[in-house]
């Protein structure tokens, strides 16, 4: 398989921490590849990297056959990185189509001044942005609560629209970070089919996430960090049995 995203030898230190150390890792077209590890182990530093909201000390990361690691996260987000930050609120007062919304407008082109003039291009964007939200909303399910207010929806479907946000900008790589974190059983198998939607629809996914058996069901591969390092790669099944990474989860203490 191809590989969409390579992240080669990449290392961020925060003065004298090395929150990543050497890293890499790549996924394939229409992979789904998790990166799990303890507390502090490096996950959300590197998907900053990757997004483009930290840059790296060293290393490279390639997308498409081209480096991004220079790009603004606005650039990388127009050439299909889209991410799903498990922090990003549901905006209240806005309803879920307006929300959904908003993940087109990052990808945009047309720029403000366009916007307040309301040129024919941003008229044509903004027809194009309303066509991306109902069909990301279609995809995760939410069609039926386009024009409710988006608090309105349990928690369970706020992750859908928060899924749904980032699908409006028509991503090839979908980053998400801990998507499950919160839901109860039902919500978190719903989820987890919804993600599996996405996979065979063609989308390839890197996925950030502490709960075991929702990685363990979604993950082709799984990169294993700890202190900023890769300790094992491979399927669920090999780095489940790894020692290396027992013994990271333990806190060697086995
Ligand atoms: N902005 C920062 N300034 C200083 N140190 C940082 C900063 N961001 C992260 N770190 C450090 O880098 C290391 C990796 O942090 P990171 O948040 O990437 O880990 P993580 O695997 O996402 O942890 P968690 O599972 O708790 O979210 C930690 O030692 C952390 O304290």
């Amino acid at each position: 398989m191809t590989a969409l995203l390579t992240v080669e030898n990449v290392t961020r230190r925060f003065g004298g921490v090395h929150a990543l150390r050497d890293v890499a890792l790549d996924v394939c077209e229409g992979e789904t590849h998790a990166v799990i590890g303890p507390n502090g182990a490096g996950k959300s530093t590197l998907f900053k990297l990757i997004g483009g909201q930290l840059a790296a000390t060293a290393g490279t990361i390639g997308y498409d056959g081209a480096r991004v690691d220079r790009l603004p996260p606005h650039q990388r987000a127009r050439r299909g990185i889209a991410i799903a930050f498990q922090d990003a609120p549901v905006f209240r007062g806005m309803t879920v189509a307006e929300n959904a919304m908003v993940g087109a407008h990052a990808v945009t082109r047309a720029g403000p001044l366009a916007a307040i003039l309301r040129s024919p291009r941003h008229r044509r964007e903004e027809l194009e942005i309303r066509a991306a939200a109902a069909e990301a909303l279609k995809r995760v399910g939410l069609a039926g609560w386009a024009d409710r207010p988006a608090e309105d929806l349990p928690l369970g479907q706020q992750r859908a629209l928060q899924l749904a946000r980032a699908l409006c900008g028509r991503p090839r790589l979908l980053l998400l970070d801990e998507p499950a974190s919160g839901l109860r059983g039902p919500e978190r198998s719903a989820l987890a089919e919804l993600i599996e939607d996405l996979r065979g629809s063609g989308l390839s996914i890197l996925l950030v996430e502490h709960d075991v058996g929702f990685v363990a069901r979604l993950a082709d591969r799984v990169t294993v960090l700890d202190l900023g390092r890769v300790i094992a790669h491979g399927t669920f099944a090999r780095i489940r049995v790894d020692p290396a990474v027992i013994a990271a989860y333990l806190g060697g203490a086995e």
